[in-house]
């Protein structure tokens, strides 16, 4: 474990009465950039509610080092409408019970919102952002805890592409400093572009490796549960989508 900032192991998990997760083993180590693929309803979420112990595991175990993990939602999990500035969304991501931020919480809040490029942004009421700039904050958040594991959810879904740069060159900088990101995406190029390990989840784990080596279509394939698919041949051989 001294080398991994998580682990899962035989992760078994059911909601509703119905298996979600079958027997998923996963380890991210510092500096790792590892990207969830699976399709809707693979269990992707699931998974990083686990890692998070906001979901009991039937069996399995999950294991993470010191510290709590930052954690990106979906940005339709965040109440935008309630009357808080940007600032103060990421000072609160910092709270403490019955204690006001101090000089240090301020300090991580104020280099968290300079790292997203929202500082000109700070005093704005989160209910007048953008998408992207919601993200960004979403990104803050997790980032005022200055933690080694980093979980997001979708980090990219509904950004434009200067968001999505600045996202991606984040990331690198974050994982250059020892953190360890695990992230789900769709978009299966720009994971293939920035994830040093890609694992295709489908209620367990079909492959994990790095993007170089899951050149197998049978294995996305398998991931994704269908026949055969153009797009995602096209994509792992490089050449034009099908019109
Ligand atoms: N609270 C819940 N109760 C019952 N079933 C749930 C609950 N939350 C999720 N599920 C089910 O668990 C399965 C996995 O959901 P999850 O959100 O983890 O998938 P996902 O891979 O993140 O999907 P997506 O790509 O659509 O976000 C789905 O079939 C979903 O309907």
């Amino acid at each position: 474990m001294a080398t991994e900032a998580m682990r899962v192991s035989g992760l078994t998990v059911s909601l509703g009465g119905r298996p979600v997760l079958d027997r998923v083993d996963l380890a991210v180590a510092p500096g790792e950039t590892v990207g969830l693929i699976g399709p809707n309803g693979a269990g992707k979420t699931t998974l990083l509610r686990a890692v998070l112990g906001l979901l009991k595991p039937e069996s399995g175990t999950v294991r993470t080092g010191a510290g709590r993990p930052g954690y990106v939602p979906q940005k339709h999990e965040f109440t935008w409408d309630f009357p808080i500035t940007v600032q103060g969304a990421v000072l609160n991501a910092r709270a403490r019970w019955l204690r006001g931020p101090n000089r240090d919480d301020r300090a991580a809040a104020a280099e968290a919102l300079d790292r997203v490029g929202l500082a000109d942004l700070a005093k704005r009421p989160v209910g007048e952002l953008s998408g992207g700039q919601r993200q960004r904050v979403l990104v803050a958040r997790a980032l005022a805890r200055r933690p080694s594991l980093l979980l997001l959810d979708e980090p990219f879904t509904g950004v434009d592409v200067p968001t999505q740069e600045l996202l991606t060159d984040l990331l690198a900088r974050l994982a250059g400093e020892g953190a360890a990101i695990l992230m789900t995406t769709h978009d299966l190029a720009q994971a293939r572009a920035t994830c040093t390990r890609l694992c295709l989840l489908n209620r367990t784990v079909v492959a994990d490796g790095p993007p170089a080596e899951l050149t197998d279509p049978g294995l996305w394939l398998r991931a994704f549960g269908v026949a055969a698919s153009g797009e995602l041949k096209a994509l792992l051989t490089g050449t034009e989508r099908p019109q």
